[in-house]
């Protein structure tokens, strides 16, 4: 299966953020998105997620030589700064979020298996989301992915609130994941990029390309990656 992103255009008045962004995403790999602040990583996300209307283009699931529009329920995404009901324990959210899924969720884990998966303790599955670290968040957040398995997982900045355990935990959950799945996520840190990632993918002057394969790992990886990336057009927003 293949997440094939054709011409995407997507302007902010007369701003055009994304200006024929095209890429071909395969299942099996895990993608990392590369590209400065601003560069438009978000908006391309929010795109690809059905939040945000594109102004051109679109985005495709390819499987089998026949291609269909990627629809909402094919997409998971872990916003950086997940929206949970905080009033809920993270327990009682996912026993109704599983409750609300049953129809997809034959013969699956348990929700406690889920739990355990995420390397929540039981303690803290009890607690009121409220009381959860952010890192804690995104872990909720992603269980939801597991659970209900959408083709398409886009993580947005997710492993930089974890600490190194947790990291390593979920670097290994994504890495199980990948074969079911196109995961893509985006992220500022380079060793995490060329650590996890199969691929690696650029964001710049609204359009994206691949960085070559040769490059993840070498000793020249970081030096490319920001000549990659320099860009006399880029204009800083924050
Ligand atoms: N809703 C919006 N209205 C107007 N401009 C927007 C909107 N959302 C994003 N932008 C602009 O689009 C550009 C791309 O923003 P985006 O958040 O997608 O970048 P990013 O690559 O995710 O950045 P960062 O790495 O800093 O998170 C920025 O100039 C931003 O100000």
């Amino acid at each position: 299966m293949q997440l094939v992103i054709d011409q995407i255009v997507k302007k902010f008045d007369d701003k055009k953020v994304l200006d024929g962004a095209a890429f071909s995403f395969d299942k099996g790999n895990i993608y990392g998105l590369l590209g400065r602040n601003g560069a438009g990583k978000t908006t391309l996300f929010n795109c690809l997620s059905g939040e945000m209307k594109m102004d051109g283009g679109g985005a495709f699931l390819e499987e089998n030589g026949t291609r269909r529009s990627l629809g909402e329920n094919d997409v998971g995404y872990v916003h950086s700064l997940p929206i949970l009901p905080e009033f809920l324990t993270g327990y009682e959210f996912i026993r109704f979020f599983m409750d609300i899924n049953r129809n997809k969720l034959a013969g699956g884990p348990s929700i406690d298996e889920y739990f355990d998966l995420m390397r929540m303790t039981k303690d803290d599955r009890h607690r009121l989301i409220k009381s959860y670290s952010h890192g804690m968040k995104n872990k909720v957040q992603m269980l939801l992915f597991f659970i209900t398995k959408p083709p398409v997982i886009l993580l947005d900045e997710p492993l930089t609130s974890f600490d190194v355990i947790v990291a390593l935990e979920m670097k290994q959950l994504l890495r199980e994941m990948k074969q079911d799945h196109i995961l893509i996520f985006s992220t500022h840190i380079l060793q995490l990029a060329s650590d996890l990632c199969d691929r690696l993918v650029v964001l710049n002057n609204g359009q994206l390309s691949d960085v070559p394969a040769e490059l993840l790992g070498s000793p020249a990886f970081e030096q490319s990656i920001v000549e990659l990336l320099k860009d006399d057009d880029h204009v800083p927003n924050h």
